[in-house]
């Protein structure tokens, strides 16, 4: 036993030392493996590169020019006003390498080389006709997209693309799309009557672009596989769940073994796809056994179904990815496109108007046809020009699968292209000087904005490979912005009311005796202006007893007010008795107030109203009030047939009185404030009909 001991020794001593000559040999080979791979490599590729003329920033090892691209913008981003010259805010590095380096030029994502392109004509020469099939999407990000789009056909190259793309272009046809106008005019519905809800509620704030990327999540969901059913319900959430972890996400892209930096939410949104995708495939399994409906999958599965045997079909994993690709590549974009208009129509109201009108013209107060939607051409400029200054997808990416050849130029094989599409739609060369303006009707006259180059506009790709859902977004944009459009707003609101306010006093002065309203209308009221004044009370913070003021008792400077307060109530007008009368609060009631200045002008044959309001839920009450008024400058003075014995007020100038409303006393809840009465009554005094 113990004289074996020393050779096992001698043994174990000899596998230790090969053992750690095979793993230094293994390390070894390992680093010359790295070394070429991530330096050797892109040096010699970097060498080509330039060989075929193609300059740019120094890159470093192993970071490319990713540092510079990652450094703070300065402030100018911070300005207060809103332009639209947005390139070098949101790209400042791209902005700054194209002064040194021109509108192509390479940089560097890590060990990755860019080809960075703002050049139409460039990009027309390599990309466009036959050369378009030496290109493929980067492989740089596809492990990154692969819980989104998977094999999607987003993602997919060469024989798989043209196969995918064959098979469900025909499930984007416009005889398809118009069957989805009813869930997009649903979902949208139900968006408009939730923003009600919160401002009936209180709320102060809405945030919009939630609440339309949200819809716009739900209308592709809807459209792509549907989500009335328990599983599609779950898919859904799932896939705005995956959204939310992947946009928080940031990986340095390119850089040797980056990935390995973030592996726990890798693995999680690995996890979450698993899920996304057994649900799917349930929805695809119970499809199958139940087909017919018109949505996207149902679509593509009657497609898929007329095939011939030998022909090749879509999986149900192939399937799968589709709908994801539908979902992430068409719901955020659509959301952006219709957010930023909202902007810009707030900053243009003439645009506003116009498409408000165009609106109102083209359906009439209708539910929206697809007849309809093509007819709205002012809304499909609008559409064209948002896209072009704040592109959703700000640019196009490309891998070359092998060399490109043009002319003298090369582009090697693994090269990557960047096409800088907010580059190129902010161009002053090829817009003119108002690159920068918001101009739709630029698009009035031609299909690309005037712009020089065909391909200087390029809101959905190029080529074969254009983005596959441009008609649906249309579709959706169109309604959506319509159903924004055609729901009240307060400027709509203020000129019914304006409206209205003719009407009603045209009507009081009838009733006072002798086609008053027509003879006074004109030379007395035909320059009142409006107000709209909106109330908002906070809750009580418990029930109280007794009253609670809200608003105390008072008197409106106006003419006429048109108040509207909503379901909670609290509103009471003073009897001639003295006694507080409840004015009810039913749905679409609006309460019209005599105000003083009509009282005055009136010589008190008309009462203005003493009213207040009092609070008696914890729920917070709304109210909008639209006082009528005359202009600053004029005299009230009543007319002689008001005057039956003698003069109640003297002559006075409106904008003295609203002065002397404003500065005056506050008044109490039991005690009225100052009135007309206050103001203006004679003391006896004979006045000129010219108020002398
Ligand atoms: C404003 C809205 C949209 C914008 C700006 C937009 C933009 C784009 C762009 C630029 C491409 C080309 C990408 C490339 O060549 O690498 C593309 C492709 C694509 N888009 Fe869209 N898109 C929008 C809406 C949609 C919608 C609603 C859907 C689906 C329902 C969709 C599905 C796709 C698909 C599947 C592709 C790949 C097409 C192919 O490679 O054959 N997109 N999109
Ligand atoms: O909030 C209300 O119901 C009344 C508002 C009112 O009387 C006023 O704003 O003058
Ligand atoms: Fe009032």
């Amino acid at each position: 036993m113990f004289t074996n001991k020393p050779q096992t020794v001698l043994l174990s001593i000899r596998m230790a030392l090969s053992l750690a000559i095979a793993s230094s040999l293994l390390l070894i080979l390992l680093a010359t493996a790295i070394v070429s791979i991530f330096w050797l490599w892109p040096s010699f590729a970097r060498a080509r590169l330039r060989r075929s003329g193609f300059d740019g920033p120094r890159p470093s090892f192993p970071w490319g020019n990713l540092m510079e691209m990652s450094k703070k913008v300065d402030g100018h981003c911070l300005s207060n006003t809103i332009g639209h010259s947005i390139h070098s805010t949101v790209f400042p590095y791209f902005a700054s390498w194209r002064k040194s380096f021109g509108k192509v030029f390479i940089y560097w994502l890590g060990t990755e080389p860019f080809l960075y392109v703002a050049d139409p004509e460039f990009l027309k020469k390599v990309a466009i006709g036959p050369l378009g099939k030496k290109w493929g999407k980067p492989n740089v990000f596809k492990h990154d997209r692969k819980p989104m789009f998977g094999k999607g056909l987003i993602m997919v190259e060469g024989d798989s693309w043209t196969h995918h793309r064959h098979i469900i272009a025909p499930a984007f046809s416009m005889t398809n799309l118009n069957v989805m106008i009813g869930m997009m005019l649903e979902s949208t519905t139900n968006m408009l009557d939730d923003w009600s809800r919160q401002v009936a509620s209180g709320r102060p704030e809405i945030d919009v672009e939630e609440g339309i990327i949200r819809n716009a999540a739900e209308i592709i969901a809807k459209t792509s596989f549907g989500i009335n059913q328990e599983n599609g319900k779950l898919v859904f959430e799932k896939l705005q769940t995956m959204q939310k972890m992947l946009f928080k996400t940031h990986r340095l892209v390119g850089v040797p073994l980056g990935r390995m930096l973030s592996p726990r939410q890798s693995y999680e949104a690995w996890k979450l796809g698993r899920e996304i995708d057994d649900l799917l495939i349930a929805i695809i399994n119970s499809r199958r056994e139940n087909p017919g409906k018109q949505d996207l999958l149902g679509l593509l599965l009657a497609g898929n179904e007329e095939k011939a045997e030998n022909e090749r079909r879509l999986t149900s994993r192939d399937l799968v990815d589709e709908c994801k690709t539908f979902f992430f590549g068409g719901h955020e974009t659509t959301g952006l496109a219709v957010t930023w208009t909202l902007l810009l129509l707030a900053l243009h109201p003439e645009w506003q108007t116009a498409l408000r009108t165009e609106v109102a013209e083209v359906s009439d107060g209708q539910p929206l046809t697809s007849d309809m939607l093509s007819k709205l051409t002012k809304m499909g400029w609008v559409l064209q020009e948002v896209l072009r200054l704040y592109s959703p997808a700000p640019n196009v990416q490309r891998q070359a699968r092998e060399d490109v050849v043009v002319d003298d130029v090369v582009v090697p094989k693994g090269t990557n292209m960047w096409i800088d599409v907010v580059g190129m739609h902010h161009d002053r060369e090829l817009w003119g000087d108002d690159a920068d303006e918001f101009r739709p009707e630029r698009f009035k006259e031609s299909l690309t904005g005037g712009c020089k180059h065909r391909m200087g506009f390029l809101p959905f790709g190029f080529g074969g490979r254009i983005c596959i859902g441009r008609n649906l977004t249309t579709m959706e944009y169109k309604i959506v912005l319509s159903l924004v459009l055609r729901s009240e707003t307060l400027q709509a609101y203020g000129s019914r009311m304006m409206e209205l306010s003719k009407r009603i006093i045209e009507l009081l002065l009838d009733c006072l005796g002798g086609n008053l309203g027509s003879k006074y209308y004109e030379s007395e009221f035909s320059n009142c202006h409006g107000y709209l004044r909106i109330n908002s009370y906070a809750p009580l913070e418990e029930m109280e007893a007794g009253e609670v003021e809200g608003l105390g008792m008072h008197t409106d400077m106006s003419c006429i007010t048109i108040l509207y307060q909503d379901e909670v109530g609290g509103l009471q007008v003073r009897a001639k008795n003295g006694e507080w009368k409840e004015i009810g609060c039913d749905d679409g009631v609006l309460v019209v107030n005599v105000g003083d200045l009509l009282q005055a002008w009136s010589n008190g044959k008309l009462r203005s109203s003493q009213h207040r309001v009092v609070l008696r839920k914890t729920r917070s009450r709304l109210s909008l009030a639209f006082f009528w008024c005359f202009e600053d400058e004029k005299v009230v003075w009543a007319p002689e047939e008001m005057v039956e014995k003698e003069r109640v007020y003297k002559p006075f100038l409106c904008a003295d009185y609203l002065k002397f409303k404003v500065i005056s006393e506050k008044g109490r809840f039991d005690k009225v404030k100052y009135t007309i009465d206050d103001f203006a009554m004679t003391d006896g005094t004979t006045y000129n009909l010219d108020g002398k």
